[in-house]
């Protein structure tokens, strides 16, 4: 073997031990090398065999071993060994035990003698006497070869051998013809080795592969003392302190021995189990127990049997952050949601563990792992240095084991089963994240489905405007508009119209005095609220209730041709409302259409002074209008005005009267003298809005008419008359002129006279309050209707 590469050398010094097979293994960076030794049949003596491996695979391979003779010859080997770990000699084989027992004590005794010893050694005692010679021949060939290569200063490993067949195998190149004039030569059949002398030696070998020692710094003053059971199968590995642990050692040894022991009984019961039926574990433990700097960080086991070897490699490396993955863990478009996975399953498992950490004050810190977590797993004393990006994976890998390692000892456990199911790892990782992958598509359509229709559903800007969610504008402008708003109303309220203004354009009405009746109590709770009906509404219910006493009431036979006198008011509404008639045009027409109607009964009494008694209300205005077209006709006018109103209207009609140089009367002349004066008397006091009693002055002016004798000619309704009923007590005048239409009282007219005036009815209005109005001849202001019936008198 080529040790050009080694940079420390070791020397094992082989010699004969009494008993006991003891294989040495011994690891190089956590890189297990296994050499074992197998025995023949009737194996009665322990073998010892050490392998030295130089990182692993250079052991085993065959650029620096010899080949094998031939093929059959190893087949048939193996088939041997085969019947031998099934048949096993029972005898043998509880000697093997015992001896086993025996030559632990035996290495614990001289551990202790020889810890004191500079260089590490190992004895390997071979029994079998017709191989000693070729042995020790090999063994002082390997010795002069190595010690050429020797270094003095370098420990060495002694070992001894002992074997009573000649049917060992060579752990390196599992041939059984191999001679090797190395250490492996050691491990060959002595039988086939030419060189071997087969006789019992204690060599002092070079050992070439010992460099993987060499970086695990084992003490000058330790021991190993290593035995491998070649028959049962068993192997074990044992190192005693110089200062402490001898007995330690010891009952380790018996431990590892026993625990090998029950292995062999289950050859091949696990995994873990090599053909010769070493544990790998078992291995490890045992060296990673005596030499802590040997405990692999990152070991990685490879199971690949070497061709034609029936020794299980168990190679350990430190793991090669240089390499790159067959296939990328990272698959395209998935690699942002492994990712996210497997920084979900590293949070979950940091957790975990700094739950544990609580509990453990031997764990990593939290700030450890944190700066793990955040540069990305990167730590010199688990990873080499190593920026290849494709690592990520792996890199993250190492982490979370280096977060969820909770000793030491349990790391070699944990990267085994990694590094065994790393294949199946990547597969299940694969359907992992595409389950995952699919179910976030998922998911991520689904609520995105979700949002579209919440999005579809969001008001618009304006509709929030009108809920006043947003503002239309800004505080600013709302104070501003504010204000000029205000200063608008305000600047409108000061060219608002006084009362009085208003009661001259009929805005406002006020009565001049107020009627108070006694009335029953009537409990107007259940009454409704009032509506005001407009003029349609209210002849509408007149003419139901019209048709309705002309048919079906039983009244009066008189009664059923009359409406009220509410009939009356809302035609003279309806004319200054709906056709917008001003009192001044209808009151002239009014006023002169009695002119005519005094000039077409009095004919004979022209120049003759007519007394003309006004009343407050737009009666006594038509009085005012008939005196100043009087006095145009030829009559003396004179004009009592007993109550006047500050109204415009009136205010001209009485200065039109005074300029028309019609008197006013300051006071009513008695009877007597009113008879003396005036021929004919019109009366104007009250028309159709006439109720009740007349009260005051009004009541003595009305008797003083009557008993004055005097015609009188009374505009619309004789005043002081019932509108519906009459008075027979009161005025009977001599000509009765009815504006608009005769008012229901008229037919207890008695007079010589009756005319129809007020030619600006409508016939629309007509029609409609069905009036059924006399056809006026010609051109005439007025028709007389003394003779004619009057049907639809108001
Ligand atoms: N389209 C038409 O038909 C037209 C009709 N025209 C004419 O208008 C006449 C209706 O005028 P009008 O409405 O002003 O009522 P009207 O009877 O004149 O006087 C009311 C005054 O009398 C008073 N007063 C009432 N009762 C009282 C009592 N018991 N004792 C004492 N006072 C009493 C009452 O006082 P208040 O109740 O307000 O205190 C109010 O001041 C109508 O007959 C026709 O000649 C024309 O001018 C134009 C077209
Ligand atoms: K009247």
């Amino acid at each position: 073997m080529s040790n050009s590469n080694v940079p420390i050398k070791k020397e094992g010094i082989l010699q004969n031990s009494q008993e006991g097979v003891q294989n040495v293994k011994t690891e190089n960076n956590g890189d297990v090398s296994l050499a074992e030794m197998e025995s023949s049949e009737s194996c009665t003596e322990e073998v010892k065999t050490v392998a030295l491996d130089n990182n692993g695979n250079d052991e085993n391979s065959k650029e620096n071993l010899p080949e094998p003779k031939n093929k059959k010859q190893s087949k048939e080997d193996k088939k041997k060994s085969k019947q031998q770990k099934k048949n096993p000699h029972p005898t043998e084989k509880t000697k093997l035990f015992q001896k086993t027992k025996q030559k632990k004590k035996e290495n614990a005794v001289e551990s202790d003698e020889t810890t004191k010893l500079t260089a590490v050694t190992a004895t390997v005692t071979a029994t079998e006497a017709a191989t000693e010679a070729k042995a020790a021949e090999a063994k002082n060939d390997s010795a002069k070869k190595i010690k050429s290569k020797s270094n003095k200063d370098l420990p060495h490993l002694k070992i001894n051998t002992k074997q009573n067949r000649s049917s060992f195998l060579c752990c390196f190149c599992s041939s059984k013809a191999n001679r090797h004039s190395s250490l492996t030569s050691l491990t060959s059949p002595i039988s086939e080795c030419s060189e071997g002398s087969g006789a019992p030696a204690t060599t002092k070998v070079q050992l070439d592969n010992l460099d993987a020692i060499s970086n695990i710094t084992i003490s000058s003053r330790d021991l190993i003392t290593a035995a491998i059971l070649q028959n049962s199968g068993n192997a074990t590995a044992s190192k005693t302190s110089e200062t402490t642990n001898n007995s330690t050692t010891a009952n380790n040894n018996d431990n590892n021995n026993d625990n090998t022991n029950n292995n062999s009984d289950s050859v091949n019961n696990g995994n873990d189990i090599n053909k010769n039926g070493v544990t790998r574990t078992e291995s490890i433990k045992v060296i990673t127990n005596f030499y802590p700097s040997l405990r692999p960080k990152s070991p990685v086991y490879h199971r690949t049997p070497s061709p034609g070897s029936k020794y299980q490699e168990v190679p350990t490396s430190e793991p090669d952050l240089s390499k790159q993955p067959k296939r990328s863990a990272m698959k395209g478009a998935k690699e942002k949601e492994r990712q996210k996975l497997l920084m979900k399953q590293m949070q979950t498992k940091l957790n975990n563990h700094l739950n544990d950490a609580d509990n453990n004050d031997d764990s990593l810190t939290s700030t450890s792992l944190l700066n793990g977590v955040g540069d990305g797993g990167h730590d010199d004393s688990f990873i080499s240095n190593n920026s290849n990006k494709s690592h990520n994976r792996y890199k993250k890998k190492t982490v979370t084991s280096k977060f969820l390692l909770p000793d030491n000892n349990t790391l070699a456990d944990d990267n085994d089963a990694t590094d065994d199911d790393d294949d199946d790892d990547d597969d299940d990782a694969d359907k992992d994240g595409a389950l995952v992958s699919r179910r976030l598509r998922k998911d991520r359509r689904k609520i995105g489905m979700q949002l579209s229709r919440k999005l579809s559903q969001r008001p618009s800007f304006y509709e929030l405007q009108e809920k006043h969610i947003l503002l239309k504008q800004t505080p600013e402008e709302y104070l501003k508009n504010k204000e000029e708003l205000k200063r608008t109303l305000v600047r409108k309220l000061t060219f608002r119209p006084t009362v009085t203004e208003l009661r001259e354009r009929q805005i406002l009405k006020f009565n001049d005095y107020i009627e108070v009746t006694e009335i029953e109590e009537v409990d107007r709770k259940g009454d409704r609220p009032w509506t005001r009906l407009t003029p349609q509404d209210k002849a509408a219910i007149r003419k139901e209730l019209n048709h309705y006493k002309s048919t079906e009431m039983m009244v009066h036979e008189e009664s059923k041709q009359y409406t009220s006198q509410k009939e009356a008011q809302d035609i003279d509404q309806e004319l200054f409302t709906e056709y917008e008639y001003s009192v001044d045009q209808l009151m002239e027409l009014a006023g002169q259409s009695c002119a005519v109607s005094f000039a077409k009964s009095y004919k004979d009494k022209k120049e003759s002074d007519v007394l003309v008694v006004c009343g407050p209300g737009n009666n006594g205005g038509d009085g005012l209008v008939c005196a100043r077209h009087l006095k145009l006709f030829g009559y003396n006018p004179a004009i009592f005005y007993p109550k006047r109103t500050d109204r415009p209207l009136y205010h001209n009609l009485t200065t039109q009267c005074n300029k028309m140089e019609i008197p006013f009367l300051e006071k009513l002349p008695n009877s007597t003298e009113m008879s003396k004066h005036y021929s004919v008397i019109v009366d104007a006091l009250f028309g159709f809005s006439f109720t009740g009693p007349p009260r005051g002055h009004f009541a003595d002016i009305i008797s003083s008419l009557i008993s004055s004798k005097l015609p009188i000619l009374s505009v619309d309704v004789p005043s002081g008359w019932n509108i519906e009923s009459g008075n027979p007590d009161g005025i009977q005048p001599d000509v009765l002129v009815s504006l608009t239409a005769p008012k229901l009282c008229a037919k207890h007219f008695k007079g010589r006279k009756h005319f129809l005036g007020g030619r600006f009815v409508p016939p629309q209005l007509a029609n409609k309050y069905q009036l059924n109005l006399p056809e006026y001849p010609g051109i005439e202001l007025v028709v007389d209707i003394t003779d004619v019936e009057v049907k639809n008198e108001l």
